[in-house]
């Protein structure tokens, strides 16, 4: 399972929880301007915006998890287990593979706008990355600093739906997600007056009763309701420190802990990282399920105009501040 947000003060944010039982080898991943991309079949793009986000790098490739450019655009690929659908190739489309989609938008895209009209000439293809690491079945957030949108390639096709909640989970697919908000409408942060009954007395005998109902466990449906609530009402300071320290929050509201989601026997889904990466300054933090301290890769340290991949692996043992 796994959950992507965006979330907005002065700056605006995109990132998610990678809620898995195994690690690929990630790394937070820079890809300059002039890295060449190659594409398995459309032509390649020896120049493109320059990306940073999560990523394995198998055989000089970023296989991006997430990624953000240096105008913003970010995307995010979470599992969507039977019912992602990739085609064979088509002529007159651009045929690209689901490890190339992230590449591809946040390549050449600026806005949510130009990424759909590249949307528009797309056929995702049924192409594995090698044998080792055949096709994943993923659907995508893609957002900008003002909207956001979700990419699902089923056996009718290339959906792609407006995203007002700006939050994604898995299956099942993202309009039934979107609907099923219309249950939890009762949902409040305050307590409402007592609409069960005048003739029997109802007291207010605990804080957060508005919120009762709002679903607790870790199934993809429950964490879309209580992601969406989470954010939909955040209230918080816009600095920088603020504005990730609440992120970061948002994201602890649908986190999974070792223990709780046994995936196979003796198997335990957990949240490997979170992560929130400013859109406007191109800094990519996150944590890791063992390290609690925010680490920060900045992407306008780097240089833009390169042509190699910088990786940067994940800081994973705790730091604590020992006071005395
Ligand atoms: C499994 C990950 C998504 C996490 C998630 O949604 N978990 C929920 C599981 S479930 O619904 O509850 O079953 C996805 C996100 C990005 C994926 C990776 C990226 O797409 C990059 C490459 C793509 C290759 O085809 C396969 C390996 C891979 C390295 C992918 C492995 C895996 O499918 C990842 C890591």
């Amino acid at each position: 399972m796994c959950t992507s947000l965006t979330y907005s003060t002065k700056d605006h944010y995109f990132g998610r929880n990678l809620d898995l039982e195994l690690s690929y080898g990630e790394a937070v991943t820079f890809t300059p301007r002039n890295f060449p991309f190659e594409f398995r079949k459309a032509a390649s793009l020896p120049n493109h915006y320059a990306l940073i986000g999560m990523a394995a790098v198998v055989d000089n490739y970023p296989l991006y998890f997430d990624a953000t450019n240096e105008k913003g655009l970010s995307m995010a690929g979470l599992n969507f287990p039977e019912n992602a659908y990739f085609f064979p190739e088509v002529d007159g489309k651009d045929n690209i593979s689901p490890f190339e989609f992230i590449p591809w938008i946040l390549g050449q895209c600026e806005t949510v706008i130009e990424a759909k009209k590249l949307l528009s000439k797309i056929n995702l293809v049924n192409v594995n990355f090698s044998e080792q690491l055949p096709l994943s079945p993923l659907h995508w957030m893609i957002a900008d600093q003002s909207q956001s949108i979700v990419v699902e390639s089923v056996k009718e096709g290339l959906k792609v739906y407006d995203n007002p909640v700006g939050v994604l989970t898995n299956n099942p697919p993202f309009d039934y997600q979107l609907f099923n908000l219309n249950n939890y409408r009762h949902i409040s942060p305050t307590v409402s007056d007592n609409n069960f009954s005048q003739q029997v007395e109802l007291t207010v005998y605990s804080r957060g009763m508005g919120g009762l109902g709002l679903p607790g466990d870790l199934s993809s449906a429950s964490r879309f309701v209580k992601a969406a609530f989470t954010k939909l009402n955040s209230v918080s300071g816009d600095s920088e420190f603020e504005s990730i320290g609440q992120f970061f929050h948002l994201l602890k509201s649908v986190e999974q802990q070792r223990g709780a989601c046994e995936v196979e026997e003796g198997k335990f889904e957990f949240t490997i990282y979170s992560s929130c990466c400013n859109m406007d300054k191109g800094i990519y933090y996150y944590t890791t399920y063992e390290n609690s301290q925010i680490s920060a890769v900045n992407m306008h340290h780097e240089d833009l105009d390169g042509l190699e991949l910088t990786t940067y692996l994940l800081v994973n043992s705790q730091q604590v501040n020992s006071i005395n």
